[in-house]
C-alpha cells in the first residue's frame, strides 16, 4: 500500500507508560488525507497519549506501527524537521524544526518567537498574524493565555503542514478566534489535502466543521464514524449530546462491572482515593 498517500496509519499498536498496564492493546486506526478528525473520549481514554505517538514523541514498535504520510511517526524526522508533521498541545512549548521545543514564556516578543521559525513564507506568515490579530510587540512572559496560546498556534502553522494534531489547543481562545481558526483549518484541509486530529472536549460549531469521528474507551477505539452519516446526529439535535451519551453509558457500564475495583476499595475505605480516574467517577460511587 505505499504507493498510495496515507494520512494517518497505525496497526496493533501496544503501548504502556513506565510499570503501568497497558493504555493501548492491538489499537489500529486509519485517518485518510484530507479529514478532520474529532478524536472524543473521557478524561484519561488516552486521546493525548495518542495524538503524542502520532507526533513521534514516544516509540512505540517497529516502523509499521504508527505510519503518517508514509513515514515513521517516530523514526523519521524529516516529518517534523520538515513542518510536514505539526502538533500542537497544551504546554506552553513549541516544537520549532530542528530546534526542537522551544518554551513559550520569558522575556522576550512574539516577534521574537514567530520570526525565529526559520524556512517560512512570508506571505504566510503575514496571513496568519492577522487571522490570529497578534500584536508583535507582545512580550511572552507579560500575555494572557489566550494571547501566548495564539503565538503557540502561530507558529505551529507556519510551514504549510500536512498532518496537523491538536490537543485542545483552541480552549483558551475567545469565540471570534476560535471560529476564524477552524474556518482556517478547513480550507487548508480542502485546498491542500491536509489532515487534521483533533482531540477535544468542546463541541460547539464542530458538526459541520468535521468530516470523522473517533472515539476512545479506556484505549479501545470503540467508534469510528463519518460525521455525514453518524446516525445519533439525527435523533439528538447536536454533537455534544451524541458524545455525553456516549460518555454516560460508559460510566453505566463500568458501574455495573462485578470486579469494579471502585466499589471494592470503597467498601473498606473511602477515604482511600486513588483508584478514580477522575472527582466524577468519585461522585458517582458515593
Ligand atoms: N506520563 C504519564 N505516566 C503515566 N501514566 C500516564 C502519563 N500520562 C498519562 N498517563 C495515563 O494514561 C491514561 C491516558 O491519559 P491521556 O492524557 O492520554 O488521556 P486523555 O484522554 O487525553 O485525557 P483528558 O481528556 O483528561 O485530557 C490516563 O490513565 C493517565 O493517567
Amino acid at each position: 500500500m505505499e504507493g498510495e498517500t496515507c494520512g494517518i496509519r497505525v496497526s496493533g499498536m501496544q503501548f504502556a507508560y513506565d510499570d503501568q498496564p497497558s493504555l493501548f492493546v492491538d489499537f489500529s486506526l486509519n485517518i485518510s488525507p484530507g479529514s478532520r478528525c474529532l478524536l472524543v473520549g473521557a478524561n484519561g481514554s488516552g486521546k493525548t497519549t495518542l495524538l503524542k505517538i502520532l507526533a513521534g514523541k514516544h516509540m512505540v514498535g517497529g516502523r509499521d506501527v504508527v505510519r503518517v504520510l508514509n513515514s515513521s511517526a517516530f523514526h523519521d524526522t524529516h516529518l517534523v524537521c520538515s513542518g510536514d508533521l505539526s502538533y500542537l498541545g497544551g504546554s506552553w512549548t513549541k516544537t520549532v524544526g530542528s530546534a526542537g521545543e522551544v518554551p513559550l514564556q520569558g522575556d522576550f516578543s512574539a516577534e521574537h518567537m514567530i520570526f525565529g521559525v526559520e524556512g517560512v513564507d512570508p506571505i504566510r506568515r503575514e496571513n496568519l498574524i492577522e487571522l490570529l490579530d497578534i500584536d508583535l510587540e507582545w512580550r511572552m512572559h507579560k500575555v494572557s493565555d489566550g494571547q501566548r496560546r495564539r503565538v503557540q498556534i502561530c507558529m505551529g502553522l507556519l510551514h504549510p503542514f500536512q498532518v496537523l494534531l491538536l490537543d485542545e489547543v483552541t480552549v483558551d481562545l475567545d469565540v471570534v478566534a476560535r471560529m476564524d481558526l477552524l474556518d482556517f483549518f478547513k480550507e487548508e484541509c480542502e485546498q491542500r489535502g491536509a489532515t487534521i486530529v483533533y482531540a477535544t472536549h468542546i463541541f460547539d460549531g464542530l458538526e459541520t466543521w468535521a468530516t470523522d469521528l473517533a472515539y476512545i474507551q479506556s484505549g479501545d477505539l470503540k467508534r469510528t464514524e463519518k460525521l455525514s452519516e453518524l446516525p445519533e446526529l439525527k435523533s439528538y439535535s447536536n454533537l455534544l449530546s451524541v458524545v455525553e451519551s456516549w460518555l454516560r453509558s460508559e460510566i453505566k457500564i463500568e458501574k455495573k462491572k462485578p470486579d469494579n475495583p471502585l466499589i471494592k476499595v470503597q467498601k473498606t475505605s473511602p477515604f482511600d482515593a486513588s483508584p478514580f480516574r477522575s472527582s466524577r467517577h468519585m461522585a458517582y460511587y458515593r
